[in-house]
């Protein structure tokens, strides 16, 4: 086969950030209708007026469908929260444990504090974003340790809270959410597409790095094969996260890779080499509207194989400059 034509992708975990690199990164999303776009931004986006007002400042860098979300605290107001996705101003909250990634400081660090606010998520039909990872523990093993000590708790005692496991990287997270209702997850193209030997075994490549950090390579198969299952709890969040190419090539590498521009040709060779190309459309168009109840595109895109992409290796504008995440090897689908 070297023609696809699909229900157009949505994107359901997406970093634009704000202010100069948004309007460098908001273009590269042009083939995704909708996206889920993270509040990590500094400060935060805490409150439904915040959101609202990052989605025009979104809208205007020239990102079309914006799915907000709000950024949970320990001081989160639970109505606030509960009329922001009532009115529509917001898709999803996101639960970052405080120190866990890229701009969490403000996140969660006594998960009881924040039970209220689970509650009337759980009781107003509002979906939970998590980034599944503990602070502490071997840095290979805090995704594992998180289900144990606190996904499945939380679970336990909000059961019917729809909740997204953001950016799996393990056989024990696909295995977890197999296991539960309500609970399903994202993938990105990086731990689809790399593992931890391609970070570290030709030299540290920096461009590779990202939280939770690529695990080995047994962990990526069994991502891929959930990924080319066809089961509707697995879907695409490229977790896309810029950062400028100074901030990457550093001594202390910020974490997050750049995959915005060619996820879905990236997508399209994950998919062909695990001979699963009729079931991408299911992976980046129609599981995650079902997870998050909302209607699949009705246009449609079309993927061809043909001559190596062409690439540039970063992406410059606005005063910025970010580099792309690079596979090591050609890519042949593009997007007509
Ligand atoms: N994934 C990353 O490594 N980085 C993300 C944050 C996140 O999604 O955890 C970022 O905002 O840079
Ligand atoms: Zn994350
Ligand atoms: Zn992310």
């Amino acid at each position: 086969m070297d023609r696809l034509t699909i229900r157009r992708p949505d994107d359901w975990h997406l970093h634009l950030r704000d202010g100069e690199m948004l309007k460098l990164v908001a273009p590269e999303s042009r083939h995704f209708a909708r996206a889920i776009i993270m509040p990590n931004l500094v400060p935060p986006v805490v409150t439904g007026a915040q959101a609202a007002a990052y989605r025009d400042r979104v809208c205007e860098a020239g990102f079309a469908g914006p799915l907000m979300t709000l950024y949970l605290t320990e001081t989160t107001d639970p109505a606030d929260v509960v009329a922001a996705h009532r009115d529509g101003i917001v898709t999803a909250v996101k639960l970052y444990p405080a120190g866990a990634t890229t701009n969490s400081a403000s996140g969660v660090r006594d998960f009881e504090k924040v039970r209220p606010v689970l509650a009337a998520m759980e009781a107003a039909g509002v979906p939970l974003c998590i980034h599944g990872e503990t602070t502490d523990g071997d840095v290979f093993d805090r995704e594992a340790a998180f289900l144990d000590r606190t996904l499945a708790p939380l679970r336990a005692a909000h059961p019917a809270l729809k909740i997204t496991l953001e950016h799996v990287t393990t056989a024990e997270a696909v295995a977890f959410v197999r296991e539960h209702d309500n609970i399903a997850a994202t993938m990105t193209v990086q731990h689809l597409m790399a593992n931890r030997t391609d970070m570290l075994s030709h030299g540290m490549r920096p461009h590779f790095y990202c939280l939770p950090i690529l695990k080995r390579d047994t962990h990526q198969a069994a991502l891929r094969a959930a990924a080319t299952s066809g089961e509707a709890k697995f879907f695409l969040g490229t977790d896309s996260a810029p950062h400028p190419t100074h901030a990457k090539e550093a001594t202390c590498c910020a974490a997050g890779c750049f995959t915005a521009p060619h996820a879905l040709p990236c997508l399209a060779h994950v998919f062909e080499e695990e001979a699963a190309l009729d079931r991408l459309e299911g992976f980046t168009s129609l599981h995650g509207p079902a997870h998050y109840g909302l209607p699949v595109n009705e246009d449609r895109i079309t993927l061809e194989k043909g001559a190596p992409l062409d690439l540039p290796a970063r992406i410059e504008g606005h005063g910025q400059t970010v580099t792309l995440f690079d596979p090591g090897h050609p890519l042949r689908w593009h997007v007509r």
